[in-house]
């Protein structure tokens, strides 16, 4: 087991005009593949949208059981999820395409608040688009880093998006007769996406797994975002990004909220290793595969090393 402190991940602020360009596509891809995530400050207008977006999730997560309910998606991942016996801490809502799609904000608003909720809608929406801009802006920079940016009007316009709105509760206190209580909000898992954009209330929980094997308590800067590399970058980056595995523990008496957005490449996408990443040093690892055919062969196998079962060359 090897060092690892959890302050070495690294905070980058995307003030681009401060640090400059070809700085921070560096920094991006050291820490995607030092660690496969990074903490991002990202200027944020209005100034306070961070602060909307956590009164928004608890507004919702507040709302009776039986409305919560009505939130049905025939897509993986996306229905109201509430008690679930694997992890009771958690709940949440899957909102697929929902940042691209402005009326998919409005209509799931309209179910929650029959009789509207115009300021909440809008402050969903709002956050949705900053964090897509943010998952696309750092996509860029990692396109670039590997000397491929033509590559990147392609890659938008064969991506999608997926939402997660999360509510962790706080674990119950362990008994004294020893029985053991799961504190666990989120079981381990590396996201299927391309690129993760988290964000979160001040109650901390996630951690990512080091490469040495080590699980590290992340702790993210108040204000920060949380940017973490899916399958679909590794397989894509022939292995050179690293998809962190990570989960959420819970601990202390305050509730946990967060929100996640998602890009995905869109069913029928080919994911292929561009040959500029592959030569002598880098054999190819992925060989082309259909991410529809990925998706669903991880939906009915749920295995840790789908991608390398699946994508293997
Ligand atoms: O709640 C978090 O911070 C993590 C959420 C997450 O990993 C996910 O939804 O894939
Ligand atoms: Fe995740």
């Amino acid at each position: 087991m090897g060092e690892f402190h959890e302050d070495e991940i690294p905070c980058l602020n995307f003030d681009l005009e401060e640090e400059g360009w070809k700085g921070m596509v560096s920094k991006v891809r050291d820490a995607c593949e030092t660690y496969g995530c990074l903490f991002v400050m990202y200027d944020i207008t209005p100034k306070d949208l961070h602060e909307e977006m956590l009164v928004a999730l608890k507004n919702l997560f507040d709302l009776p059981e039986e409305t919560k309910q009505k939130h049905i998606s025939s897509k993986p991942y996306s229905s109201y999820q509430g008690k679930c016996p694997i992890v009771p801490l958690s709940e949440s809502f899957g909102l697929y395409d929902a940042a691209q799609l402005p009326d998919a904000t409005q209509a799931f608003t309209n179910l929650m608040w029959p009789q509207g909720n115009p300021v909440l809608c809008e402050t969903l929406r709002s956050m949705r688009l900053k964090m897509l801009e943010l998952n696309f802006l750092i996509l860029k920079m990692i396109l670039e880093s590997f000397g491929v940016e033509k590559q990147y009007d392609t890659l938008v316009e064969n991506m999608t998006s997926h939402s997660r709105l999360m509510k962790y509760r706080v674990p119950p206190p362990t008994p004294s007769n020893n029985e053991t209580v799961t504190d666990i909000g989120l079981l381990p898992h590396t996201d299927k996406s391309s690129l993760s954009i988290l964000l979160q209330n001040e109650v901390q929980g996630l951690q990512v797994l080091s490469k040495q094997g080590t699980w590290i308590q992340v702790k993210v800067p108040e204000g920060c975002f949380v940017a973490i590399v899916g399958d679909v970058l590794k397989a894509w980056s022939n292995g050179r990004l690293q998809a962190a595995r990570h989960r959420v523990v819970m601990s202390g008496e305050k509730e946990r909220y967060s929100c996640g957005l998602f890009t995905l490449p869109k069913e029928e996408t080919v994911i292929e290793v561009p040959n500029e990443l592959v030569d002598k040093d880098h054999p190819l690892l992925y060989k082309p595969f259909n991410y529809g055919e990925y998706f669903s062969y991880f939906v009915s196998n749920t295995r840790d090393d789908a991608l390398e079962i699946f994508a293997s060359a």
